[in-house]
């Protein structure tokens, strides 16, 4: 059919949701991955934690490393107060296309900006060319062998602060033992584990990881 699957997701969204309203996309987009196609979204109980960090945190920088279509960077921006903000990076640019497009869909342009680059180099970049101090939440999404690379890299530039919080998706599958391994192991770190079910699949466990920052600035 020539389009791909997050072309369909998109083509969807834009016939089915309310334009401007955040959570009319993101109740479209689980519609559409429960009835039409699924898509690795950090939806559902994943979300629900998610919501309920933000909520709790009030963060006002944020950063997600894969942005896939930009669901969980709606999920996160529609609860960020009116100065905060979204800086979600993804490496592949048939899908930071259709999350430029989404969070456009979601109104929400203002609170997200959506890079196209690989995480290695745009977290060194973030200080001087992103106008980054701190950063309060940290959403891990991505190749999940480069969480532990791109933690080491954020606790490198000193972006965290204490009270922080590192969110990571996906820590029993595909899994990130290496992340996990060095995230529980480290003085810096109050890590909770919670088991979740996998996206759309009520039949398969995942899990996920929130690690407070506590070490020093
Ligand atoms: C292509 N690509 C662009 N970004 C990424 C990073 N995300 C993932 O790899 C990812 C993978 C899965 C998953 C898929 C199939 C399967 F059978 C089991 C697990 C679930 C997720 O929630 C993910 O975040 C991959
Ligand atoms: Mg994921």
């Amino acid at each position: 059919k020539g389009t791909t699957r997050e072309q369909r997701a998109l083509k969807y969204l834009k016939e089915h949701a309310r334009e401007g309203d955040p959570d009319s996309v993101l109740e479209t987009f689980d519609e559409f991955c429960r009835t039409q196609e699924w898509a690795m979204n950090a939806a559902e109980e994943k979300g629900d934690i998610l919501d309920e960090i933000v909520r709790e945190l009030r963060p006002t920088t944020c950063l997600e490393l894969g942005t896939y279509c930009g669901y969980s960077a709606v999920r996160i921006a529609r609860q960020l107060s009116p100065s905060a903000r979204l800086i979600t990076v993804e490496v592949n640019p048939d899908y930071a296309a259709v999350a430029r497009e989404v969070v456009k869909l979601a109104g929400l342009q203002d609170k997200i900006e959506v890079i196209n680059v690989d995480s290695g180099d745009v977290i060194r970049e973030l200080k001087d060319k992103y106008d980054v101090t701190k950063l309060d939440l940290v959403f891990l999404d991505h190749w999940k062998y480069l969480y532990i690379r791109d933690i080491k890299l954020i606790e490198e530039e000193k972006l965290l602060k204490k009270g922080s919080v590192v969110f990571a998706d996906n820590v029993i599958i595909p899994g990130a033992p290496g992340y996990l391994e060095y995230i529980r192991g480290s003085k810096n770190y109050n890590s909770t584990f919670y088991s979740v079910h996998f996206e759309y699949m009520d039949d398969m466990k995942d899990g996920v990881e929130k690690s407070v920052y506590i070490g020093d600035e």
